[in-house]
């Protein structure tokens, strides 16, 4: 893994590397594109630079590993690509392999939850939708006929709803389909048991807000939620009435007649995990798999057989059976600058933390070499982001300017959620104060940049701001009854810009034109690059060559 010194860029500290979380190179650029509409002086100023230090790069579908060209990207993906360099077949797509092919009713995984079929209770808990970001309808609807073919009598659906990853206000259709779908089931009792919203209920992320994942336990696992109701259907339309968005559904529990919930979890049941990405998954699965978890009072912890769809954690082996293996990233940039005594710095908001750590370095949550990596998380305020939509960007450009000035690194890593994470709620005005927001803090860390003579590499790991409104085939809004445009909560096929600069950058160093149809993983060679070194061959090629 030894890196051999790059001809020309100089080894000279220190290396930025910035990341607008959901930061689109939207093609339509109109009044709902956020990142477009915000003033943006610093991003336009590095646009203006032209195609030798600025361009797009490709952050959707086969180019970081999904299975196809509609498949929008993520910050999982995203952040895989950038850390890895290589284009890696994702859990979307090995799942659907393992689909296709049947395997996945012949691996360990599916062979220990399986005697459970016969006499017990199989309990799958899901995010409803077909997002294809952390679940997908017919890769769950794939698993619910293999069991009763297997011989699955009793099934409990406890569902996480979405309008994140998909439309708010679908979760009614999704809903409709599942009742209608668990009906075919022949021979099977099944039925949705529990569920609520994936902002509110089970799907927290980072340890953010253990409070959600307890009342995810409580509604899935003890029956317990302060709604209750005989009827799924009936339940979201109540819950709606409140006017909650389908994020941040209550929880809520399915009862039968006598108002005992239809599908508590108990002693000997299989409790499975039908979603494919890790991090909003973790805390619940630590939840079911860990004997001694303390992070809330769980009041009853059933023996059941649990499984992930994948091995969410890889360093923590999190959870010990799963469906389908997950990817293998291995020799990720992390692990070689590691390896050759390079030291990095890496910080985001608790949002983002694990995306620039966990993601970044392959899905893994510990240290390659705890005496080379620093990383800082800053605690996210938990709030609807169109409330803050600031958020903690001053604190995190305050933490890599401290890391840029202590000359300790060799690479500082950053990223800014708000784009992203104030581009899921919807509220366009919002979202065009967190782009300026973004904007402004980059400004001050290339000045900082400039200061210290170093390099920089700004770029996103897919688009979410771009474009804030739902649309026609056209590409034209689409409007609700009411005449008011309809929100685009989700991410975009959008590719991303890549921005790269810096005093100590050799004027013969530009980027390659021979690239057109590059992704997210080119960028990492060209990190690696920009810290003085050429990138081992086995990743996708720099974007950049000196002349
Ligand atoms: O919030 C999330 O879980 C996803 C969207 O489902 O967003 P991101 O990939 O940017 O983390
Ligand atoms: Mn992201
Ligand atoms: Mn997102």
């Amino acid at each position: 893994m030894e890196l051999a010194p790059h001809p020309v860029i100089p080894r000279k500290k220190p290396v930025l590397v910035c990341i607008l979380d959901g930061w689109g190179e939207n093609p339509v650029k109109d009044g709902f594109n956020a990142c477009h509409v915000a003033k943006t002086p610093t991003m336009d100023s590095l646009a203006a630079k032209g195609s030798a230090y600025y361009r797009s790069v490709l952050a959707h579908g086969p180019a970081v590993g999904l299975p196809t060209d509609q498949d929008m990207g993520n910050s999982e993906v995203g952040h895989n690509a950038l850390g890895a360099g290589k284009i890696i077949a994702q859990g979307a797509s090995l799942v659907d392999i393992a689909l296709e092919k049947k395997s996945i009713f012949q691996d360990a995984g599916w062979q220990y939850v399986k005697p459970a079929f016969e006499a017990n209770t199989l309990h799958i808990i899901t995010l409803l939708s077909s997002g294809g970001v952390h679940s997908r309808y017919d890769q769950l609807k794939g698993l619910m006929q293999g069991a009763v073919a297997d011989g699955c009598k009793m099934l409990r659906l406890h569902v996480l709803t979405d309008g994140r990853d998909v439309p708010d206000g679908t979760c009614h259709e999704y809903m409709s389909t599942l009742v209608k779908d668990l009906a075919t089931l022949e021979g099977c009792d099944a039925k949705v048991a529990s569920g609520g919203g994936r902002m509110k209920v089970t799907m927290d992320r980072y340890e953010a807000d253990w409070g959600m994942v307890e009342r995810g336990w409580k509604a899935h696992v003890l029956g317990e939620a302060p709604n209750k109701f005989k009827d799924p259907i009936e339940a979201l339309k109540k819950l709606k009435e409140g006017g909650d968005s389908d994020q941040y559904l209550e929880p809520f529990v399915i009862v039968d007649e006598e108002g005992k919930a239809v599908g508590t979890v108990e002693d000997d049941d299989a409790v499975v995990i039908a979603n494919f990405r890790a991090d909003r998954v973790v805390e619940i699965s630590k939840a079911f798999e860990y004997p001694d978890f303390k992070d809330f009072d769980r009041v009853r912890f059933p023996k059941v057989k649990f499984a992930g769809l994948m091995q969410y954690d890889g360093d923590l082996k999190l959870p010990a059976n799963y469906l389908v293996p997950p990817p293998l990233i291995e020799r990720t940039s992390g692990e070689v600058l590691a390896a050759n005594g390079l030291k990095t710095f890496a910080c985001s908001e608790t949002q983002k933390f694990g995306h620039v750590t966990f993601f970044w370095n392959g899905n893994r949550s510990g240290y390659f070499n705890e005496n080379l990596e620093t990383y800082v998380e800053i605690p996210s305020d938990n709030v609807p982001f169109n409330q803050a939509p600031l958020m903690k960007a001053r604190e995190i450009t305050a933490a890599g300017k401290e890391a840029l000035r202590s000359g300790k690194y060799d690479v500082v890593r950053v990223n800014y959620a708000n784009p992203d994470m104030v581009g899921h709620t919807g509220d366009l005005q919002a979202t065009i104060a967190a782009c300026e927001e973004c904007d402004a803090c980059v400004k001050e860390l290339l000045d900082l940049v400039d200061e210290l003579g170093g390099m920089y590499l700004v770029t996103a790991d897919h688009g979410n701001a771009d474009d804030m409104v739902q649309r026609n085939k056209k590409n034209e809004p689409l409007t609700g009854e009411d005449g008011a445009p309809l929100p685009l909560t989700s991410h975009t096929l959008a590719p991303v810009p890549v921005a790269i600069g810096g005093p100590a950058l050799p004027a013969t160093v530009k980027f390659r034109d021979d690239l057109p149809k590059a992704g997210l993983a080119n960028v990492t060679a060209t990190y690696i690059n920009l810290m003085g070194y050429e990138a081992p061959a086995e990743m996708e090629p720099s974007l950049i060559a000196a002349n």
